[in-house]
């Protein structure tokens, strides 16, 4: 697992105003700092790559520069996935995208389940899938949208890409599914009882876009 927090940087800054509750009102700011971090991750994942020697023309002469021609297949979840993702493409700017909807259903006695009920997704075959989900929480939105993303065919590598990751669901991710690289901005400890990542920075979704009229 590739944990960004362990070498101090820049993207702290971005991490900590995604935490501060006197920062993360600020809905604009809240996305762009997402944006960041999918842009900072992709930059990550993207040295994983494979790179060949390719000749470009200069107004003046050949330079040789190593370019990767590997397919990508930046995936993420609606909702609190689609800045991240808009991050990525930032610097995957050929990449094709794919959607999944998985979300909480909330009971009223507080439990809840995950459900997947939309998909768009080109064929992964021999592709760099690349999902980006802000929160990793139990890792159940997680492992099933990645297990509907790859009814699409079998990807040459998984990259899953998170902004604050919790031991749980990194534990349950590597548990259900070992062959898929994990990168994430920041990993905490516990959950709530309803699931919610602690200290992590409260509803990713609900933060980006306004919070929802449960259903
Ligand atoms: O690891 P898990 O326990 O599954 O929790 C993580 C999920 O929760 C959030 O989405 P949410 O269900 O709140 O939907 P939203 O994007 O519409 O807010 C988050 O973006 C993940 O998809
Ligand atoms: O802490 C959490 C857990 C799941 N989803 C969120 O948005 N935040
Ligand atoms: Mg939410």
């Amino acid at each position: 697992m590739f944990n960004l927090s362990q070498t101090p940087s820049i993207a702290n800054q971005f991490i900590a105003e995604l935490r501060d509750i006197n920062v993360q009102a600020d809905r604009m700011r809240f996305r762009r700092n997402l944006e960041r971090l999918g842009e900072i991750l992709a930059y990550e994942v993207s040295k994983t790559l494979a790179y060949t020697p390719k000749s470009i023309a200069t107004p003046l002469g050949e330079a040789e520069v190593a370019l990767s021609d590997q397919k990508v297949v930046l995936a993420t979840i609606l909702r609190a996935g689609l800045p991240m993702h808009q991050g990525m493409l930032h610097y995957f700017d050929h990449a094709e995208s794919a959607f999944v909807s998985a979300y909480r259903k909330h009971h009223k006695d507080g439990s809840f389940d995950v459900h997947v009920e939309y998909i768009s997704c080109p064929d992964l075959t021999g592709k760099t899938l690349i999902i980006a989900d802000p929160m990793l929480a139990t890792g159940a939105s997680m492992s099933l949208a990645i297990e509907s993303l790859l009814e699409h065919g079998q990807p040459a590598a998984i990259h899953v890409v998170t902004a604050v990751a919790a031991t749980a669901g990194v534990e349950h991710l590597q548990r259900v599914m070992p062959e898929a690289h994990l990168w994430v901005g920041a990993v905490d400890e516990e959950l709530t009882a309803k699931s919610y990542i602690v200290p992590g920075l409260g509803d990713a979704g609900d933060l980006s876009y306004g919070e929802k009229v449960q259903e």
